[in-house]
């Protein structure tokens, strides 16, 4: 289980005059073992920086991380390593994700070694076979380099390489946001029968009503840093004008407008 409680994220900048930005504030949630939190919101409220606090990328301001009865926010950097492992970020830029002077072998097994999951050669190469098929991409994209693939397969190795790691959960953030609709749909499918496969728990952040209700268990909606909603989301997404305005929001966004 994985518990969020009370998490708050303040970034300050400025050396003489301060700016300060309240990015996640007192954000609370719980994700149970296989199954599948959705996270929604508009630009800007908070989304990717929980994410990244889930991560270990980002220390919190206030509030506690906790994974199967350990508090996470109160460890070292040495002793975060092994759950750093277990909770995997995969971020909306695949393409940025990946080293251009890397080739898909290289970058897929490079965190093997890292984490010292393989040791051999032979090792190596029975992982990348099984990250392969589940991930369901041909072994041809093994020797390319990231600039030769498209965003979808590009998308597919990023998710393959958090997999390797054998994370319990993944947090995948506008996984498909760079995407076309229909790899939108091929992702969204694979990351589910991953899920069936493995029991993985998922954080999905999206700004999608329709992408969340095809694949949350239970959502939490945010707005400027805090939960505005939280529950089953074929009942938040349907709350008299809950929908509504957040479909505005992203209008007004898609136009230059509100933050
Ligand atoms: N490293 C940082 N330094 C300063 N401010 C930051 C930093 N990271 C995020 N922020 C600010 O925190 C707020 C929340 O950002 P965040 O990226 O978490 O939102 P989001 O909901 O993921 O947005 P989007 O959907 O556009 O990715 C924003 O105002 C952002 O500018």
């Amino acid at each position: 289980m994985l518990e969020v409680i009370q998490l708050t994220k303040h970034f300050t900048q400025g050396l003489l005059k301060k700016k300060t930005t309240y990015a996640v504030q007192a954000v609370s949630f719980q994700l149970p073992p296989g199954k599948t939190l959705g996270i929604m919101g508009t630009s800007g409220s908070g989304k990717s920086t929980v994410a990244r606090l889930i991560a270990g990328l980002i220390r919190p301001t206030a509030g506690q991380i906790v994974y199967q009865g350990t508090v996470l926010t109160g460890l070292s950097a040495a002793e975060l390593r092994p759950f750093r492992r277990k909770l995997q970020l995969v971020c909306q830029h695949p393409g940025l994700a990946l080293d251009p002077r890397q080739t898909i072998a290289d970058a897929l097994i490079e965190p093997l070694y890292v984490h010292k999951l393989i040791r051999s050669r032979s090792q190596a190469l029975s992982k990348l076979d099984k990250l392969l098929h589940i991930t369901q991409l041909s072994p041809d994209v093994l020797t390319k380099y990231p600039w030769q693939i498209s965003g979808g397969q590009a998308q597919r190795i990023v998710i393959a390489r958090a997999l390797g790691l054998e994370p319990e959960v993944l947090i995948a953030d506008e996984p498909t946001a760079m995407l076309d609709i229909s790899v939108q749909a091929q992702i969204l499918t694979l990351l589910k029968g991953i899920q069936q496969q493995t029991g993985l728990s998922l954080i999905l952040i999206s700004h999608d009503p329709d992408v969340i209700k095809a694949c949350a268990d239970h959502m939490v909606n945010m707005v400027n840093g805090k939960i505005a909603a939280a529950g089953l989301p074929s009942k938040i997404l349907t709350q008299s004008g809950n929908l509504f305005s957040l479909r505005q929001a992203m209008l007004n966004q898609s136009n230059g407008g509100i933050q």
